[in-house]
């Protein structure tokens, strides 16, 4: 089979060539060298399936971006159509339910963004709730991630329906979390690993399959979502012109299509799982970029004086840093920017699936065919970022001190299933970043910076970070 695809490295039986991506964890390396040796465009076996990588900026440029509608669609997995009971959502569903909800999803953001800016509002809520939780505990050492964790699973909470977890609430939040560290393990075991790339071989090995572990693991989130939506629809005011949040926004809309006799679009298990998708796909990646900014801030005590210069100079105050600061400060974006390349916290994509029969770098593929855009390659390129591996804010600043804009930075991806949420995250990254190293002189709490190491390919999560914060402005 493999004289039909780009050359690439030799597939092994049932494994084909995930050896080498699981050996060497978080899993960039075995990518990079596959680029050197066989160039940005080759043959890559998950288990008995062929994917191509596209391994370069350029590639994907070609393909993904210029060429979308060929890469628009996702490859089909079974096992998420088991879980969510059909074919839902936005993440793995194609076609025009796709194109419809995440139309639909990004139009309701964006409203959030404009006039009076619910966005932002709704996320300095969330910074000014953060300060009051590390001032609790000034001087002394103190947890970071979780703090920033609860603030995250806010920010969502508040745009998908409308509310942020306090007192009353905050052991359902406890349970969401407990059900999403959970999700995260589950990738982390032998038999879900090898289930996953070669099922057949997977599903021998002893122990609950993934089916059993993902079924498990959403039943409690759904019962989560359907509550919250149930409460909406029983107060529901739908003459009101504005919505204040995503389930109201759906709402609105399913009955508008359903006085028109259409029951099918908007239909209340895609609410549901439209809401698992924009939580689940919201909050690990936020929350866990935002904890990977403050470990390699710690780790380079030089970047975070160059922080805390640009911010006298620009802020010179503890007043509550905005979006419309944000131009003003090239280096705290080049250090978010640096930040996300190098915590580059998806070493594997989700494979696309081409829409129809093309070519890639002159070789014909079939309608059909998987394809992955390979953004950690891309992320750790020597060629346009030199010394890849070694934290270098500058490499974002151009000679004149602004921000440059460089094309490679893909953390988000490329193309028509780039990330639907790069706009809050970006917004949440830059608000709770500038404010938390304005407010505070952040020091390890013990002898060494917090740990950079990576863990599995799944979960590319930083270690705890303990860390002792000191007012900057009394
Ligand atoms: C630092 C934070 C984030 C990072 C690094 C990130 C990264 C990504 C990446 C790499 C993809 C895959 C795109 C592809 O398949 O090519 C993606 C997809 C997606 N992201 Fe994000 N994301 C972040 C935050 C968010 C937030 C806050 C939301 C919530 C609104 C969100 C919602 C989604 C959704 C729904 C998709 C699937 C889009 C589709 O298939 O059409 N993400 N994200």
């Amino acid at each position: 089979k493999r004289r039909n695809y780009p050359a690439g490295p030799i597939p092994l039986p049932f494994i084909g060539n995930m050896l080498p991506v699981i050996k060497e964890k978080p899993g960039y390396e075995a990518f990079r060298k596959w680029t050197k040796e066989f160039g940005d465009v080759y043959t890559f076996w998950m288990g008995s399936k062929p994917y191509i990588v596209v391994s370069s900026y350029k590639r994907m440029k070609e393909t993904f971006i210029l060429d979308g509608d060929t890469y628009a669609d996702k490859i089909h997995q079974p096992f998420d159509e088991q879980f969510r009971g059909g074919s839902y959502g936005v993440v793995d569903t194609n076609g025009h339910l796709w194109s419809t909800h995440r139309r639909f999803a990004l139009t309701t953001l964006r409203d959030f963004g404009f006039g009076k800016d619910l966005m932002q509002e709704k996320i300095l809520i969330e910074v000014e709730e953060t300060f009051k939780k590390f001032d609790e505990k000034l001087g002394v050492e103190q947890e970071i991630p979780g703090v920033f964790y609860n603030a995250s699973a806010n920010v969502i909470n508040q745009l998908i329906f409308g509310y942020r977890f306090d007192k009353s609430t905050i052991d359902e939040l406890a349970k969401l979390k407990a059900l999403m560290e959970f999700q995260e393990t589950i990738f982390t075991t032998f038999k879900i690993y090898v289930e996953f790339f070669a099922p057949a071989l997977g599903k021998l090995l002893p122990g609950k399959s993934l089916d059993e572990q993902l079924a498990e693991f959403t039943v409690d989130f759904y019962k989560f979502f359907d509550k919250q939506i149930e409460d909406h629809r029983s107060k529901i005011d739908f003459d009101s012109e504005e919505s204040l949040d995503y389930a109201e926004a759906y709402l609105k809309e399913q009955k508008k299509r359903e006085a028109e006799g259409d029951y099918e679009m908007f239909s209340s298990k895609q609410l549901s799982n439209m809401c698992f998708d924009l939580w689940l796909a919201g909050l690990s990646t936020t929350h866990t970029t935002l904890t990977w900014i403050t470990a390699y801030v710690l780790n380079n005590p030089e970047v975070q004086k160059k922080i805390y210069k640009e911010l006298d100079e620009v802020i010179g105050s503890d007043r509550m840093v905005v979006t419309a600061d944000k131009n003003d400060l090239p280096y705290m974006n080049a250090v978010i920017n640096e930040s996300q390349r190098c915590a580059n916290i998806v070493p594997l994509m989700n494979s696309r699936c081409t829409t129809k029969d093309t070519v890639i770098d002159g070789v014909p593929v079939k309608k059909g065919t998987g394809v992955i855009p390979q953004i950690s390659t891309v992320l750790l390129d020597d060629n346009v970022f030199p010394d890849p591996y070694s934290f270098n804010p500058d490499r974002f600043i151009d000679e004149n001190g602004k921000l440059k804009k460089v094309d490679e930075l893909v953390q988000f991806s490329v193309g028509k299933r780039q990330c639907l949420g790069e706009g809050l995250a970006r917004m949440e990254l830059f608000l709770f970043i500038s404010n938390f190293f304005n407010r505070y002189e952040v020091t390890p709490s013990s002898t060494d910076p917090p740990s950079l190491q990576k863990t599995t390919m799944f979960n590319v999560t930083p270690r705890k970070i303990d860390a002792i914060l000191r007012r900057r402005h009394t």
